[in-house]
């Protein structure tokens, strides 16, 4: 395989990594009437258990419970509305955690179930908490099997997509690499169900996927995000220093062992600490604070503080604390950040220097240390 040599060391970093996430999508585990597909499930198993038989520890990030949950029901196609979901997730996630609790009890492997809804993540004291959750679990030896909460997830508050929770959940357990498996073998410059689409093995940087086209519906009407998601949630892992194998869950025993099937993902960015990752890209933002170019170019650029002086317009209802995004004049969102006032003071301020602001606000608006800059997306 030729390729560069960043994408061939993100293989070597996946297939050697001590701790990993591997999600696994409805397609994947399902049978296209709806239900499960316990032939599928055991050989995803009997590769995370050999993975874990090499000595790595496993979180498995697995999605299916609204469809397992159809057939039971009767149910006959993927509902629309929220509560025939939350039911049929009610329903599908305890087939589901008994289906994976005896199939990993075939290799005398204890599974815990981790089902997480997005304030787990958004707030920062939640953040912490499950952290502590699945770092206790791995250390007693246990396969965190995790999946959103969608029983009880309301529209607002959902995640609606399981690729990026597994970003999310890689970052959060500290993992040092990320298995995105699907019922497609990688990742392809446009949709493989067309003639013509080209396969890609190897992601660099943006420039590899410049141009390609991912569905945001997957060929079977089962899982949530299609394509779109995971290539967004390989992106966002990558960025945060975590390699990225995007492969068939066919190929599932190739991908956690050799990784010499797929997509790999190779990392773009350092590894940013819990904080600011939860701050980057978990958080949720109240606001918006709108930046000239000169502002952009010193907190992205340059890394410095936010000045009340580049700032030229005001969003949302906040206060100071709050997660706030900084987008630039075309409405980009460049970085995000913890803002020292409350909305109601900003706007007496912005666009002056602080040698003319009263002492008492001659302060940034973000601190350096409370602000992440984004990949340009
Ligand atoms: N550029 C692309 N590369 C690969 N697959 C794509 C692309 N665009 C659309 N797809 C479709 O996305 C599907 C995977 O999405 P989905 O069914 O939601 O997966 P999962 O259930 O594993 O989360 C593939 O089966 C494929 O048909
Ligand atoms: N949490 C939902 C799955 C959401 C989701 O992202 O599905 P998929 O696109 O199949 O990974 C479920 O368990 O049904």
């Amino acid at each position: 395989m030729i390729g560069s040599v960043a994408a061939s060391q993100a293989r070597q970093a996946v297939s050697a990594a001590s701790r990993v996430v591997v999600k696994v999508g409805s397609s994947s585990l399902t049978t296209a009437e709806g239900g499960l597909d316990p032939t599928r499930l055991d050989s995803l198993v009997d590769a995370v258990a050999a993975r874990c038989a090499a000595g790595s520890q496993v979180v498995l990030v697995s999605s299916g419970a609204i469809a397992a949950g159809l057939a039971p029901l009767g149910v006959t196609r993927r509902p629309r509305d929220l509560a025939t979901q939350q039911a049929a997730a009610s329903v599908g996630q305890l087939a589901l955690a008994h289906a994976y609790a005896n199939s990993f009890g075939r290799y005398s492997l204890t599974v815990g179930q981790v089902l997480l809804t997005a304030d787990d993540v958004v707030r920062r004291s939640h953040y912490r908490n499950a952290q502590r959750t699945f770092s206790r679990l791995l250390a007693l030896g246990a396969v965190p099997v995790v999946n959103e909460n969608d029983t009880v997830a309301t529209e607002e508050i959902r995640f609606g997509d399981n690729d990026r929770l597994a970003a999310l959940v890689a970052h959060l357990v500290g993992a040092d690499a990320l298995f995105l498996l699907s019922d497609v073998d990688a990742l392809y410059d446009g949709d493989p169900r067309k003639s013509g689409a080209r396969r890609i093995t190897e992601v660099s940087g943006a420039s590899d996927v410049d141009g390609v086209r991912a569905g945001s519906v997957g060929a079977s009407g089962l899982g949530t995000g299609g394509m779109a998601s995971k290539l967004a949630a390989a992106r966002l892992a990558a960025s945060a220093g975590i390699p990225v194998l995007l492969a068939g869950a066919a190929d599932a025993s190739r991908a956690l062992t050799s990784a010499d099937v797929g997509t790999a993902f190779a990392v773009t960015g350092p590894r940013l600490t819990a904080r600011r990752f939860w701050l980057g890209h978990a958080a949720d933002a109240t606001g918006r604070l709108s930046l000239d170019d000169g502002a952009v170019a010193a907190v992205v650029d340059r890394r410095r503080s936010l000045l009340a002086a580049g700032i030229t317009g005001v969003e949302g209802t906040f206060e100071a604390g709050d997660v706030v995004e900084l987008v630039d004049l075309s409405g980009a969102v460049v970085a995000r950040g913890v803002v020292g006032f409350d909305a109601a003071e900003l706007p007496a301020l912005i666009g002056r220097k602080s040698g003319d602001l009263p002492a008492e606000q001659r302060r940034e608006v973000v601190h350096a240390d409370d602000l992440v800059p984004l990949p340009a997306r």
